[in-house]
């Protein structure tokens, strides 16, 4: 027999995001079915390995007397370092500090130019003579450039566009200290645009606008400043504190300048400081697996310094630096904050936006990595588990009469999927329709996507593939389960089909439009049909079956009546036109008099805006 679990006087309990009965027993030394048991009494059916949700967890534990505090998974990892005595935050003593450069992401409207304006940024770096190294794309590159008689740096993150700055963020990495805003000068603000701003306004990152394409015939440098100050983005010259600079990044005009006031703004709103000894810290930008080479990781040196030689441990990778090699193939032998340097040498593949440290023993980054996999493990675990089952969708739809269209969104990173989840609900969308999200992830469209698409019986989920796609396998199967499928690679074209969706999804709205009225001159008894009105058509026609109102002195008596039958003389008439006299039956209205009038009227299909 059970003895039920222990119970608490409120001590505190710290659970991790997605712990299980089993780890809620562990914490309070008690007999995992007991708690089976107790979910049980509570009215929910869970085992003792499965994930439970955050309410689950805090439910059971006000039951039995414990304060359940849910960690993030961020506050995990701090923990989890601070068992091998690691500090990421530790304060640093101003006198160790040493300024650094500025790291800078390249945002803006798909075609607006960042891949040229990235270009072009790199080229001006080109020192004559210094061949040798082929430029290779890793990720992130550092320029040079003399400002105020000083040789500065700038660090430019080279994938461009916001997935990969929202996917670092969600992470919890910060790198970039300044955004680039490109907006094309002939094409002006575009939705892109503001979504960019709205993340770098997000993360509380300084804005510097290049105003590109600036060469073109139409292009109207102006328009984008009047434009940008409606968003509260106000020009310095306009007394606002963002600079503007006139680009065109294709014939390379411009981009001194643009150096010069990303130096400017960092100089103006930044004080970028890193301690430079210590073991190294930073994030990974971006990483792969080569063929040749293993695993290879750019990573940006945030404090300390990264050395060839130094162990590190990556997220869930680990490794010693084999090599270290620049954006120019060259190998580096250490690397400061805000370099950005290929290290090789990791056992596996580590994430982008995945920190790093350095300089720990072997023993050390190995138990670490260790353990932040298997964490990893439990919470892509816990999220499985955590997915819509039919029974909570089936709940969700019977709710209201309303109209919905329903998603599932998959794609290449949480980033991305984070950025259209948040552009679809900002659509506007009128409230009898209903947008849902059923499922988010990461990753390939899977079986299971399919199945809970069409788990969503009345109204069939749609699934968005955003740079991601379904085996055939699992297309097949959606074919035969009549989920549609549909793949976008640009965020704004996604949002503008399902904003067009939504607008198809609309019931029609139907307007009355009247069509004739008639007077009743006498009303008699015919024993076959009921009584008759006999009729004189006053304005434009009446018809038979038409939908029609009585008014008596003005007055409706009666609304929902219809022309039930209706006679020229001895024979049927479909319509009589104004001027004549006609009889008729009505259905709906038992009580006509001499003097009522008809008037009728037809719905017709509004058009939508
Ligand atoms: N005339 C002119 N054309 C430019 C300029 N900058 C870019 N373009 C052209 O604009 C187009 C888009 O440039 P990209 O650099 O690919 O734009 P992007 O913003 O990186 O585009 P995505 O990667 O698709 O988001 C290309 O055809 C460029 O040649 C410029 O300064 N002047």
């Amino acid at each position: 027999m059970s003895s039920g679990a222990p119970r608490g006087q409120g001590q505190e309990i710290r659970l991790s995001r997605g712990a299980s009965l089993s780890d809620f027993a562990d914490k309070i030394n008690a007999n995992p079915g007991s708690l089976v048991q107790e979910m049980f009494n509570l009215g929910e059916m869970v085992t003792a390995t499965q994930s439970c949700s955050d309410d689950t967890l805090q439910l059971l534990g006000e039951h039995l007397g414990f304060d359940v505090q849910i960690v993030s998974p961020e506050d995990e990892d701090r923990e989890l370092l601070a068992q091998f005595n690691i500090n990421l935050d530790a304060e640093v003593a101003e006198d160790r500090l040493v300024s650094r450069s500025p790291v800078v992401t390249v945002m803006g409207h798909v075609d607006h130019g960042k891949t040229k304006l990235l270009d072009a940024i790199r080229k001006t770096n080109v020192v004559a003579g210094e061949a040798g190294g082929i430029t290779q794309h890793i990720g992130a590159y550092q320029v040079h450039y003399p400002h105020n008689g000083e040789d500065r740096a700038v660090t430019f993150l080279d994938t461009p566009g916001h997935e990969a700055f929202t996917a670092m963020r969600a992470r919890g990495a910060q790198v970039t200290d300044i955004v680039i805003l490109v907006v094309a000068a002939d094409d002006g603000v575009m939705p892109q645009t503001v979504e960019a701003l709205n993340h770098a306004k997000a993360a509380e990152v300084p804005i510097v606008v290049a105003v590109n394409k600036v060469d073109k015939p139409d292009a109207n440098p102006e328009k984008v400043r009047q434009q940008l100050a409606d968003y509260g983005l106000l020009a310095e010259e306009y007394g606002g504190d963002t600079m503007f600079v006139n680009v065109a990044a294709k014939p390379g005009i411009g981009i001194d300048e643009l150096l010069e006031a990303v130096l400017l703004t960092a100089d103006a709103s930044l004080e970028l400081t890193a301690p430079i000894d210590g073991p190294a810290q930073g994030a990974v930008v971006e990483s792969h697996l080569d063929k040749g080479r293993g695993a290879v990781a750019t990573v940006l040196v945030q404090k300390g310094t990264l050395r060839a030689g130094d162990s590190i441990v990556a997220g869930g990778a680990h490794g010693r630096v084999r090599a270290m090699l620049d954006e120019n193939g060259n190998t580096v032998a250490e690397a400061l904050p805000a370099r950005p340097v290929l290290v090789l040498g990791l056992t596996s593949v580590p994430g982008a936006g995945d920190t790093f440290l350095a300089g720990e023993d072997d023993r050390t980054v190995r138990q670490i990595a260790e353990q932040r996999q298997a964490r990893r493990r439990a919470a892509s675990f816990a999220n499985s588990s955590t997915k819509a089952t039919l029974e909570t969708l089936m709940e969700q739809l019977k709710e209201g009469e309303k109209t919905s269209l329903t998603l599932v969104i998959k794609g290449d990173s949480s980033g991305s999927v984070e950025a259209l989840e948040d552009a679809l609900f900002k659509i506007e969308i009128p409230d009898e329709i209903q947008l849902k999200v059923i499922h988010r992830g990461v990753g390939a469209i899977t079986e299971s996507d399919v199945n809970l698409a069409s788990a969503s019986s009345e109204a069939t989920a749609t699934i968005i593939g955003f740079n991601v796609r379904a085996s055939n396998k699992v297309k097949e199967m959606a074919d035969r389960a009549n989920v549609e499928i549909r793949y976008y690679s640009v965020i704004y074209q996604a949002i503008e089909e399902i904003e067009a969706a939504l607008k198809g999804l609309l019931k029609p709205e139907y307007e009355e439009v009247e069509q004739g009225t008639a007077e009743i001159r006498e009303v008699f008894r015919s024993s076959k049909i009921g009584l008759i009105a006999g009729c004189l058509v006053r304005t434009g026609l009446i018809r038979r079956n038409a939908k029609a109102r009585i008014l008596r002195d003005g007055t409706v008596v009666a609304d929902n009546v219809t022309i039930s039958s209706l006679r020229r003389f001895k024979d049927d008439a479909t319509e009589v036109r104004e001027g004549f006299e006609c009889g008729l039956t009505l259905s709906g209205f038992g009580s006509p008099q001499v003097g009522d009038v008809i008037e009728t009227f037809e719905m017709r299909e509004k058009p939508r805006s």
